[in-house]
């Protein structure tokens, strides 16, 4: 696979070249799948872990080096999985790089492996944690729209932020939400980083992919898809829908505040003055091919439940077929062993 990097690259952070080879070849296997999907949600996690009144230390590693505390908590759910994968790559690599660091740099690396998504930047020098995230600071999906939106914005990120972040749940799926079907995604797409999760999610829900009455999920359009409930509420409150709408078909300005808004994420409690841009080792991840922002098969401009006041949603065309059902998202220990690990 070509590899496209920028050109100016800091000789200080020469030698995460043939990490980042080995962690896209061998945890990744150059996939957007389960292994960059968790990659990406433990950026997350970690960096979120930060509060002005209770503290915490941000996108510092705390959630590997106190994985004893931090993953008892319930927003955390699923995570333990994601550090069994990333684990051993973090033991191989801790020598030359802190936690912190290594969570941001495997994270942002993850999104080369996804045809569409933006080439985020990468800042080096995290220093150890301190301490485990308290507890109570990473949103749950049950959370209602204000004390998420109130969270973020506790920690500097705008509506219009938050909303561009969630464009990662275009290449991300649950395994905890509903039990009995792990690897459900959200969008019809989940190896791919287009707009699609911003348009199934306006969709008129009326179908559970596995169970119903699950704590944080409500009603998808598409089989095989599970909608989270703090996404369906974020695409619908007066504060967020317009820009969810906006993104809906509007894949580059989403990319672009994506991107920034990811960056931004990688640097909460860390001091940028103290760090090295070595965003030229991050690999442009492969373009979206002829992605056409369009209703699923059978559904239409009727199916949409209009969400912003603004504007009204754009009339999109409809794919042709019979009506989806996504597959499950294959998961990342069954590559090795094959085995039922769920
Ligand atoms: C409003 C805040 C958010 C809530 C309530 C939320 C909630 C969730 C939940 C419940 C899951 C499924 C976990 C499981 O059952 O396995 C999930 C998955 C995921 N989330 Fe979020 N999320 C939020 C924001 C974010 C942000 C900001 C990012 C990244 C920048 C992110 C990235 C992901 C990814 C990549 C996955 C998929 C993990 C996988 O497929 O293994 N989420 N999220
Ligand atoms: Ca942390
Ligand atoms: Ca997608």
């Amino acid at each position: 696979l070509p590899r496209p990097r920028a050109a100016d690259l800091d000789p200080r952070c020469a030698f995460l070249l043939p990490i980042a080879d080995n962690l896209l070849d061998e945890l990744f296997d150059n996939e957007c799948g389960d292994a960059a999907h968790g990659a990406l949600r433990l950026i997350f996690h970690d960096a979120i872990g930060i509060s002005p009144t209770v503290g915490g230390g941000g996108a510092d590693g705390s959630i590997f080096t106190f994985n004893e505390t931090e993953l008892a908590f319930p927003a955390n759910d699923g995570l333990d999985d994601v550090l069994d994968d990333l684990g051993p790559f973090f033991q191989k690599f801790s020598h030359v790089l802190t936690p912190g660091d290594f969570i941001q740099f495997a994270g942002a690396l993850s999104l080369s492996t996804c045809p569409g998504a933006p080439r985020v930047q990468f800042a080096l020098g995290r220093p150890p944690p301190k301490a485990a995230s308290p507890p109570d600071l990473v949103p749950e999906p049950f959370d209602t729209a204000t004390s998420i939106l109130t969270r973020f914005a506790s920690v500097g990120f705008s509506p219009q932020e938050v909303i561009a972040l969630l464009s990662s749940h275009s290449i991300a799926g649950a395994d905890t939400v509903d039990p009995t079907i792990p690897g459900t995604p959200f969008d019809s797409t989940p190896s791919v980083y287009d707009t699609n999760i911003f348009i199934d999610v306006l969709l008129k829900g009326f179908l559970f992919p596995g169970t119903g009455n699950n704590q944080g999920e409500v009603m998808s359009a598409i089989n095989g898809t599970l909608r989270l409930q703090s996404d369906s509420e974020l695409a619908r409150d007066p504060r967020t829908a317009c820009f969810w709408q906006e993104f809906a078909t509007n894949h580059a300005a989403v990319q672009q505040q994506f991107g920034a808004a990811v960056f931004k994420l990688s640097l909460l409690g860390q001091n940028p003055r103290n760090m090295i841009d070595c965003s030229a080792v991050i690999p442009q991840p492969p373009a979206l091919k002829n992605f056409v922002p369009s209703f699923p098969p059978g559904q239409s401009h009727a199916d949409v439940e209009q969400s912003c006041a603004a504007a009204p949603f754009p009339n999109l065309p409809i794919q042709p077929g019979p009506p989806l059902d996504v597959p499950p998202i294959p998961q990342a220990e069954d590559d090795d062993d094959g085995g039922d690990d769920s």
